[in-house]
């Protein structure tokens, strides 16, 4: 039985990774994920051109059902990122996340990504944010036209955008029409579901300091609109744009489901943040044993195979 996809030309031999944000703050965290079996690549925390200390904890805390956090993009910095990936892409293929502050910062760092040895993938977070006043870049289809547009007018590497959950079926048409006009190597869907709250039992107060309380929430609980998401989109996306599907995996039943609706690669977080690393290699076990029930032998005799009633 083979665990095999490809992106861009890069094969991956095994389909599990992190989400970006989880397990990838530090070289060291890094490595874990890197060397974990079950795990064929990782992606770095979203980064932004310097360091950024983030929100004030509590920021990320687990919920029923799952995980709710504001970090506000704590990061090292696109430099560390970049030297961290571009010593490590010989062992296999690696993607380095941006999230910039502004279009002026996710151009700047494309460019000096253009210009650097790294020859992985590039996954622009368009979770990040526009201009103030306006929604997240995502959620503005001529703001995600237009920076995808001044990219491709530079960047040759390979690139794919992370998305956050859209629930409206004309939404799922719109950012596709705008998607299909690129050529991305990859989309990733689902960023978490965006300015949820959760609330202490105990002491009646919300859970996380930044925004009121208000943050993004993942793990179990979100798992039906990422399954949504994935099949939304490779049911529109042009077939040359191959999906990570991310959102709800604890199981490798849920990374079955995620291949079902059409994903290549499928990434974990919260489960990953609240499991650590050995999660890949009980998830791989876990998909292959859920295969050999069903006779499937590779991915490719499965994959986007969702039955419609
Ligand atoms: C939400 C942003 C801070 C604009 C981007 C970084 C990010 C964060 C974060 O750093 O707060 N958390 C998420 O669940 N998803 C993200 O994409």
């Amino acid at each position: 039985t083979t665990l095999t996809a490809n992106i861009a030309g890069f094969e991956f031999d095994d389909i599990l990774l992190n989400a970006a944000g989880v397990y990838c703050m530090t070289t060291e965290e890094l490595d874990q994920v890197l060397t974990a079996p079950g795990a064929g690549s990782l992606v770095t925390k979203s980064a932004t051109p310097s360091f950024r200390a983030g929100n004030p904890a509590p920021r990320f805390t687990k919920m029923p059902l799952g995980s709710i956090n504001s970090m506000g993009l704590p990061n090292n910095g696109l430099d560390y990122y970049l030297d961290y990936v571009i010593t490590k892409q010989a062992v296999k293929p690696l993607f380095l996340s941006i999230a910039g502050l502004t279009k002026t910062d996710n151009l700047a760092m494309l460019h000096q990504i253009q210009a650097s040895n790294f020859n992985g993938l590039v996954e622009l977070n368009l979770s990040c944010p526009n201009v103030p006043g306006k929604p997240q870049t995502a959620y503005d289809f001529d703001a995600t036209r237009a920076i995808l547009t001044e990219v491709f007018q530079f960047y040759t590497k390979p690139l794919g955008v992370k998305l956050p959950p859209y629930f409206d079926i004309v939404h799922f048409d719109m950012v596709a029409a705008v998607l299909n006009d690129f050529p991305l190597a990859f989309v990733n869907t689902i960023n978490s579901i965006g300015n949820a709250l959760a609330i202490d039992p105990e002491t009646d107060s919300v859970m996380i300091a930044p925004k009121g309380g208000f943050g993004g929430i993942g793990g179990e609980i979100v798992k039906p609109t990422a399954l949504a998401n994935v099949r939304a989109l490779r049911l529109r996306l042009n077939p040359a744009i191959k999906i990570i599907g991310t959102g709800g995996v604890q199981t490798g039943r849920d990374v079955y489901e995620h291949i079902l609706c059409g994903a290549d690669l499928v990434s974990v977080g919260t489960n990953l943040a609240f499991e650590g690393p050995a999660i890949f290699d009980r998830l791989k076990t876990e998909l292959l044993a859920e295969m050999a029930k069903k006779g499937y032998r590779s991915l490719a005799d499965f994959r986007g195979n969702l039955q419609t009633l």
